[in-house]
């Protein structure tokens, strides 16, 4: 049997590759920085599916290297780093993971919140540079009768008000549109300038768009209570980075904590570090062993789909989903 011709260019679980490899040929990009286009384009020449990660630009340079391909499969929900328009354009599906990682990248955005909040990691940090006892650790605030605003109501953001609901929390939140089953989350719709006054605790998990690319700046910030704790699982882009800098230094909110940073990674001199109101952990919201599994089989199978002309389980430009 003819093989597949396959380029892989991020981390593949095993599981995923061994799936990969019984019915493809794969040439497979070892280094842990992202290729250039130019690097790959021996290897794109003649490949018929690309494995990616968000960590790559899919833009029409890297296609226009890619002549056969007739699948892109991803592992992850977020796509902002491929121009769809580009792969419709040439009939290409896009393959995504929705579903298969809300509930974990859900507990990550409320464990953000939570020790944020009660000062987890900098009591942590307090007990191992040995001043238990002696010095006082600064209070944490409650979460119980507090308000969170949720800005990206969607799958994962819906399992994060679950968990706020269950800690005593109000639930608000803003989306583009408000949502028919509101009543069902127990969640009020509010203006997006409403939520940002009347939230203790912003947490974002809106896509990364055109139109909420750096939808908090200056003068959201500004509008924020100067107690509120600012909470980004989504993308680093849809916050000004130099923005969230200034209203943390300057007191105009409480605390920040992040698991997206734009830029991703950041330096580790980067200023934003050296803040004592901010927790910043390495994009790990979906990184548990069972969550990365399901991602990579489910990514692995819409690249097999997509191979054999079979529509994508799930496809991002459903338009070009047949064959
Ligand atoms: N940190 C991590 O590791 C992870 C991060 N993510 C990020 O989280 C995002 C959300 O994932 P998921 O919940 O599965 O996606 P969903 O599509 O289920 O939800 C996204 C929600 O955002 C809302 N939305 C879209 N644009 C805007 C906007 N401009 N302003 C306000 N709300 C908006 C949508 O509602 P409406 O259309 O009505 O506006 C929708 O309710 C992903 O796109 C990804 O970027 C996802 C997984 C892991
Ligand atoms: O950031 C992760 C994703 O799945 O999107």
């Amino acid at each position: 049997m003819n093989k597949y011709k396959v380029v892989i260019t991020g981390e593949i679980l095993p599981s995923a590759l061994a799936a990969i490899e019984e019915q493809c040929e794969v040439r497979k990009w070892q280094k842990t920085t992202p290729p250039r286009v130019e690097e790959l384009a021996e290897w794109l020449k003649d490949a018929e599916g690309l494995f990616v990660t968000g960590k790559i630009a899919v833009n029409e340079a890297l296609l226009a290297a890619a002549p056969k391909v007739r699948v892109i499969a991803q592992s992850s929900v977020g796509y902002d780093n491929i121009d769809i328009k580009a792969c419709t354009s040439r009939k290409i599906p896009v393959g995504n993971t929705p579903g298969v990682l809300v509930e974990a990248t859900a507990d990550l955005a409320f464990g953000l919140l939570l020790t944020a909040a009660r000062r987890i990691h900098e009591g942590w940090d307090w007990v191992r540079a040995g001043k238990w006892q002696g010095e006082q650790l600064p209070l944490g605030v409650d979460l119980y009768n507090k308000t969170v605003g949720i800005v990206g109501m969607g799958a994962i953001g819906s399992a994060v008000a679950r968990r706020a609901q269950a800690s005593g929390m109000k639930v608000i939140y803003n989306n583009r549109h408000p949502r028919p089953d509101q009543e069902q989350l127990k969640a009020e719709y509010r203006t997006f300038s409403e939520l940002l006054t009347a939230a203790d605790f912003i947490v974002v998990l809106t896509p990364l768009t055109p139109e909420s690319r750096g939808m908090f700046g200056a003068k959201e910030f500004a509008q924020m209570k100067p107690t509120a704790y600012f909470i980004n699982a989504a993308r680093g882009g849809v916050v000004d980075t130099q923005a969230l800098y200034k209203a943390l230094s300057d007191k105009l909110i409480a605390y920040a904590a992040l698991d997206v940073t734009d830029p991703e990674p950041l330096p580790a001199d980067h200023p934003l570090l050296k803040l004592p109101n901010i927790l910043v952990v390495p994009h790990i919201g979906s990184a548990t062993t069972e969550t990365r599994n399901r991602m990579a089989m489910l990514a692995a199978e819409n690249l097999l789909l997509g191979l054999a002309g079979k529509p994508l389980v799930t496809c991002v430009n459903s338009e070009v989903n047949y064959r």
